[in-house]
């Protein structure tokens, strides 16, 4: 059994159990009420690369990586240092994530925030709108094609924006087939939990113009942004570096420079 696969049975079993607890209605409802979405593609165009930052504990690959009592003091500290959107991990087993870091975060936020869960069902979009999310991740190694498409279509029904996330070009087709606007490709390997740099510079040419382009995973600082932002990325989505890192608003803002930089927008779109 792959990683990915471990991740996702534990993720359908904690399904069941708020499934249980919390009808779809009760949801919809909850949904109904929580502030509008916001443009989760606007957000991620215009000039320069724009900065995704992560709330993040732990993960599969490195295990602990920080407490983070308060996520949504850090997302503050983000936003203050220009990120463009806030990724919350509310995967619970794995990432020790949850529902309550996502609430509290868009609370205090007023940018763009991402649901990064690994998303198997249109409740768990529900979710990801009913506690505030502007964006959804769906991975389209963990869905067939037909689950794919309705997931990509019901996120956008309810406001959600899809970014949908792979990993070679194979996967690209997929996601442009299904009717992906927002691209995310990952580096890490969900085989391996490898992180191969290499790999939005080999995939990325295959995602057609038009189509929001984002680097995902291993971005340790400035050096990296400006490679993939080279490679034709729209954005970056940082976890690891900035929870770990001492000062994450500085981090974030060091970040945030290079990407405005003027000699990036030489050849990008
Ligand atoms: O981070 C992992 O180990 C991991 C393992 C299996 C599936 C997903 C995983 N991470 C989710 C992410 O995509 C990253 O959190 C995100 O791209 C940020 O990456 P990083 O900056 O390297 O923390």
């Amino acid at each position: 059994m792959s990683v990915l696969d471990e991740i996702i049975d534990g993720v359908r079993a904690d399904l069941a159990e708020r499934q249980a607890r919390v009808s779809l209605d009760e949801l919809k409802e909850r949904a109904a009420k929580a502030p509008a979405a916001k443009d989760g593609v606007a957000a991620l165009k215009g000039d320069g690369v724009k900065v995704i930052c992560e709330v993040k504990r732990s993960s599969p690959s490195k295990g602990a990586l920080a407490a983070i009592a308060d996520p949504a003091g850090l997302a503050a500290d983000y936003e203050a240092g220009g990120a463009a959107v806030i990724s919350v991990l509310t995967e619970q087993r794995r990432f020790g994530g949850s529902l309550a870091d996502l609430e509290a975060v868009r609370a205090r936020v007023d940018i763009p925030v991402l649901r990064k869960d690994f998303i198997v069902t249109s409740y768990q979009l529900w979710e990801a709108r009913a506690y505030g999310a502007d964006l959804a991740l769906l991975i389209v190694a963990a869905l067939d094609q037909p689950a794919l498409e309705s997931l990509i279509e019901r996120a956008v029904s309810i406001g959600l924006t899809p970014l949908v996330e792979v990993h070679d070009e194979d996967e690209v087709e997929r996601a442009v087939d299904a009717g992906a606007k927002v691209i995310g490709v990952n580096a890490r390997n969900l085989k391996t939990l490898e992180v191969d740099r290499s790999t939005f510079e080999r995939v990325a040419p295959e995602i057609p113009d038009g189509i929001v382009k984002i680097a995902e995973s291993g971005i340790r600082g400035p050096h990296d942004l400006i490679a993939y932002a080279n490679a034709g990325a729209d954005a970056v989505l940082v976890g690891e570096s900035l929870v770990t890192g001492k000062d994450p608003k500085s981090a974030v803002s060091d970040l945030v420079a290079a990407g405005e930089h003027p000699a990036l927008r030489h050849g990008r779109g």
